[in-house]
């Protein structure tokens, strides 16, 4: 049942994170006495008699240079001899302890499943400054440009169709440090509640630090309404949401989804308003089971004709790379299919995008069973020493695939085709901040799944498409249909200037940081 206000909702996290300072309050005080009572009584453990003599060490033990030793006693070396040899064998030692830390790493590393390295990876990313992020970070264009698309997402699918409901609840399914909790705090209609969720408890723990920041810095602004936020360390593709008592509170259906069937309609009252995934979809592809655990949570969260929005890398661009490169390999003439790039042809001009008979890939025919065909390219029997990676990219950003993919047990597809739709990996770098595997989401496979879970396509675009919405090269205005439509693509123009993406109607973003941008895509689906 949904609550009917925030104030039904547990308390938030912030009285509990109080409890630490507590606690070291308490523990400072027993201390205190300890201390207290150690200068009167003697302490239990304190050595009242000689220490016992140690048990004899084994002849053999290299440390045993007394005993049977007759040898004259040996003469001291000089100090400054002795603490030589003694700092060149801790420098041996450290360099065996590194070693020995370097491999035990490696170890875990591959003993460990793809969630885990996610979350380690996400876990031990630095938290940088908001004025390290603007001046000094390689990658500020792009980190510009991903913010005013995440920014833009929300301005534009945040609005409910009807009248906005009294209180508008916001789940994050991938909040990482809480780099959204702003974002959310401009939305048109103000979330009373946001929850967010990460893997990586180090994350979580910044999010919170980052929304309590906030707290404080908004107490003193008179009329500012304030989003209360909660945030759980939660797997949210491998385990039900309803596993947090909140989002149960505000409404999870554990049985969305395709059960016998029926594809189970969203909640009529009560669940989400918006579910959130920005940048981590894609680490669910690794297998059906958390592909559909990830659907079954979105759809379970969200209330009848609630959005779910979210941005990733684009198949349609990682098919045409792969296409590309397998072909110029095998020395075949470059296909005419599919722009060079790989980019995502409006799918709708002259509206937001959506056009559910239009998909941007032949969908015709798609088959989850049905593998793609190898072509001779990529066939072992052609390759007569195993190849290196395929791998492209820029300054900025490298994608490599593995040419052999043992979860699939297939190799890379020759036709770009990825079938099955689950467990393509490939290796994503990207200059100061992601270094992990990654699944490819094929798009239209996605799509399909996510229409049995009751999510129905509204919006698609690629980066790039979402800027040319507001801005291109010419004189940075074309027309659009309806006054509402105009106003907000000013809006955004202007939000645009504010994030750094433009700067007196010029783009402020570089071509490398614009082409590691063209890798992704973003899209809106709404529940039935
Ligand atoms: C690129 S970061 C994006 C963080 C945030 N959404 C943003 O846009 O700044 C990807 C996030 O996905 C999270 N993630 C990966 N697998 C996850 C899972 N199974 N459940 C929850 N979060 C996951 C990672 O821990 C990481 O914080």
């Amino acid at each position: 049942m949904a609550p009917s206000s925030t104030a039904d909702l547990p308390p938030s996290n912030v009285s509990e994170r109080r409890q630490p300072n507590e606690r070291k309050r308490k523990r400072g005080s027993a201390l205190s006495s300890n201390n207290s009572t150690r200068t009167s009584t003697p302490h239990a453990y304190s050595r009242r008699s000689p220490p016992r003599q140690a048990p004899p060490k084994p002849a053999d033990d290299p440390e045993n240079e007394e005993e049977g030793d007759r040898s004259p006693p040996r003469k001291l070396k000089r100090p400054g001899q002795g603490a030589r040899i003694s700092r060149e064998q801790f420098e041996a030692r450290r360099r065996g302890q590194e070693e020995e830390d370097r491999q035990r790493l490696a170890e875990k590393q591959q003993n460990a499943t793809n969630a885990e390295l996610a979350r380690d990876h996400y876990n031990n990313v630095e938290q940088r400054g908001r004025q390290w992020r603007q001046t000094d970070s390689k990658i500020k264009g792009l980190r510009n440009l991903n913010n005013w698309i995440k920014s833009t997402l929300i301005q534009k699918f945040s609005r409910p169709e009807g009248p906005p409901p009294e209180h508008y609840f916001v789940l994050d399914m991938a909040c990482g440090k809480g780099g959204d909790i702003g974002k959310w705090e401009k939305a048109p209609i103000v979330p009373a509640l946001y929850v967010g969720c990460d893997i990586a408890d180090i994350s979580i723990n910044q999010a919170r630090g980052r929304y309590d920041e906030a707290l404080r810095k908004n107490r003193g602004r008179h009329g500012r309404q304030t989003m209360q936020a909660e945030f759980y360390v939660q797997d949210t593709f491998g385990q039900p949401l309803s596993n947090i008592e909140t989002i149960r509170k505000v409404g999870f259906n554990p049985n969305a989804g395709p059960a016998s069937g029926v594809i189970q309609p969203g909640m009529m009252s009560g669940g989400f308003h918006c579910v959130s995934m920005m940048f981590a979809l894609h680490y669910s592809f690794e297998s059906e089971d958390l592909v559909r655990g990830m659907l079954k949570n979105v759809a379970g969260a969200l209330v009848k004709r609630g959005r779910f929005i979210a941005v990733m890398p684009n198949s349609d661009v990682i098919s045409a790379q792969v296409m590309k490169l397998l072909r110029a390999e095998s020395g075949a003439e470059p296909t005419k299919e599919g722009s060079e790039d790989g980019e995502v042809e409006p799918e709708d001009d002259d509206s937001d995008g959506w056009d559910p008979e239009k998909p941007s890939e032949p969908a015709d025919d798609w088959d989850p069973e049905k593998p793609s065909e190898p072509t001779p390219a990529a066939l072992p029997e052609n390759n007569t020493a195993p190849k290196a990676p395929l791998e492209w990219g820029n300054s900025l950003y490298t994608v490599r695939f593995p040419r052999d993919q043992p979860l699939t047990q297939r190799q890379l597809p020759a036709d770009g085709v990825f079938r099955p739709p689950y467990g393509w990996k490939y290796h994503y770098q990207l200059e100061e901040a992601v270094d992990v595997p990654e699944f490819v989401v094929p798009w239209e496979g996605f799509r399909a799944l996510a229409e049995e879970y009751g999510l129905e396509l509204m919006y698609r675009k690629g980066f790039k498409e979402v800027l040319k919405e507001v801005w291109d090269e010419g004189d940075g205005t074309f027309p659009v249909d309806g006054e509402g439509a105009q106003r907000e693509q000013e809006d955004l123009r202007a939000l645009a200037e504010r994030m750094g993406v433009l700067k007196g109607g010029s783009l402020e973003v570089g071509d490398q940081d614009m082409e590691a941008a063209g890798f992704y895509h973003a899209f809106c689906f709404y529940k039935t």
